[in-house]
């Protein structure tokens, strides 16, 4: 479990149990109003000014900054001059020390003047962040490695703002993040269920610009005839005939969207659409995976153990690893997954629901329903700033669906308290919400290995 003032994560229990929104995901947070409207205005114009060219996906378009995201690792390029305060910020959040925390500016280095008071959000959720926790490189010990020769990057300078008291070392553990990626969806645009994978140390900061749009988690599936372990994004091959397409060592091209391990072919995805995006986006993982977290009556998730996901009902959580990266998840990630995933598997997918789930649809009563097929969504208000990491980075996979007007299905966690406030504080579950424009992200991430810039890509 959490200890005060040291949460295993590296983040400062004060920042995690503010952000927290979901107890059955306590690696993800959410953060309303972290940019203001003029921050916004300035970094919509520079992303639209910028002159890196937008790679046209068939479901979105993006820019890539700080470099080539290789499976090796990074080969870095400068990042632009109109990031820097917002990476420093970053680089800041949760470092501890209060100077970052919410309603106090915009943290040490902010430099971003854009500390919009939060309005509180999440709940202490008493978070255990710790067992399976960053279950880590599972096996590979790609992750293990990576992280802990980060060294450098492009960020420059960040890491000073993050910081080391306080109970936190900050999102990317006292390194910059190096890496990001401008994401554009327009209404009816998504990203498929995909995983980072474990070129980046497991942690990812989106900052949403512009319109709105749900994020949504599912559990990653396991594989048969293992407990799934090494669920980080490596080896998801197997029975599903799903296959990342990098090997133990992470040998996968670079994806256009940096995304380097998660080329998989899923399990059958139910359309085309979504075969042809797997095949594009190369930022896809595994498959899909039914929740089983059980129904609950109130409109938060059910108030399962916060052990994330080896807390599914029938999986007794156990101690595992700490935050760290080493290879392999613990005892309760296997059969946490094994029995919140495993058989349904091998014959839920692939029948047409658009989720690769068969029992999806018929919701019940709220929270966390047999039916639904997410364990969490977020809505991702225009301005916010969502964080998730450790297990919800290694052991889940986030999408964005293909919708002109998003449903504020059960599954959503963070509306109330963290929509207090904003235009959207009416919103409730059941609810529609249009997707309006383009939505713009910048997707933050530290890729744990830096290379030799011996190639430059043009930025
Ligand atoms: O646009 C978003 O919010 C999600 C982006 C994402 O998942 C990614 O770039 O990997
Ligand atoms: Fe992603």
């Amino acid at each position: 479990m959490s200890e005060a003032g040291n949460a295993p994560s590296g983040l400062s229990t004060k920042w995690v149990h503010r952000y927290q929104v979901a107890p059955q995901l306590s690696s993800l947070f959410y953060v309303p109003d972290y940019i203001s409207p003029a921050e916004e205005e300035r970094l919509l114009r520079e992303v639209h000014a910028s002159k890196a060219k937008w790679v046209q996906l068939s479901g979105r378009r993006l820019q890539n900054h700080g470099g080539v995201v290789h499976a090796k690792g990074l080969i870095p390029a400068p990042l632009p001059s109109w990031l820097q305060p917002l990476l420093r910020r970053l680089a800041a959040e949760g470092a501890g020390g209060g100077e970052e925390e919410r309603g106090a500016g915009a943290g040490a280095g902010a430099g971003a003047g854009a500390g919009a008071g939060a309005g509180g959000g999440a709940r202490a959720g008493g978070g255990d962040q710790s067992g399976c926790v960053s279950g880590g490189a599972g096996g590979e010990g790609v992750r293990a490695a990576g992280v802990s020769s980060a060294g450098g990057g492009a960020g420059g300078g960040a890491a000073a703002a993050a910081g080391t008291g306080g109970g936190g070392r900050g999102l990317y553990g006292g390194q910059p993040p190096n890496h990001v990626l401008v994401n554009s969806y327009l209404p009816g645009e998504g990203i498929m269920p995909h995983e980072d994978g474990p070129a980046y140390h497991p942690v990812v900061a989106i900052v949403s610009l512009g319109s709105p749009a749900v994020l949504r988690f599912r559990r990653k599936a396991l594989r048969e005839g293992d407990g799934h372990d090494d669920n980080s994004g490596g080896a998801d091959t197997g029975s599903m005939g799903t296959n990342n397409g990098h090997g133990p060592n992470g040998n996968a091209p670079a994806a256009p969207d940096g995304h380097t391990d998660t080329t998989t072919t899923a399990a059958p995805p139910a359309s085309a659409a979504h075969r042809n995006r797997h095949a594009e986006a190369a930022s896809q993982g595994s498959y899909l995976c039914p929740s089983s977290l059980p129904s609950s009556s109130s409109s938060r998730p059910a108030a399962v153990p916060v052990g994330d996901l080896r807390s599914a009902p029938s999986a007794p959580s156990s101690a595992s690893g700490d935050d760290g990266g080493s290879a392999g998840d613990g005892p309760g990630c296997s059969s946490s997954c094994r029995s919140s995933c495993g058989g349904a598997l091998l014959t839920n997918n692939g029948n047409g629901n658009g989720n690769g789930c068969s029992n999806v649809g018929s919701n019940s009563s709220g929270g966390h329903s047999m039916s639904s097929p997410y364990i969490a969504s977020v809505f991702l208000a225009p301005r916010s700033l969502v964080v998730f990491r450790d297990q919800a980075f290694t052991h889940c996979l986030h999408s964005i669906e293909e919708v002109h007007e998003e449903r504020l299905d059960e599954s959503v966690v963070n509306l109330g308290e963290s929509m207090r406030g904003s235009a959207y504080e009416g919103l409730t579950h059941g609810s529609m919400v249009p997707r309006g424009g383009e939505r713009i992200s910048l997707t933050v991430r530290r890729v744990a290995r830096v290379l030799p810039a011996l190639l430059r890509p043009r930025t």
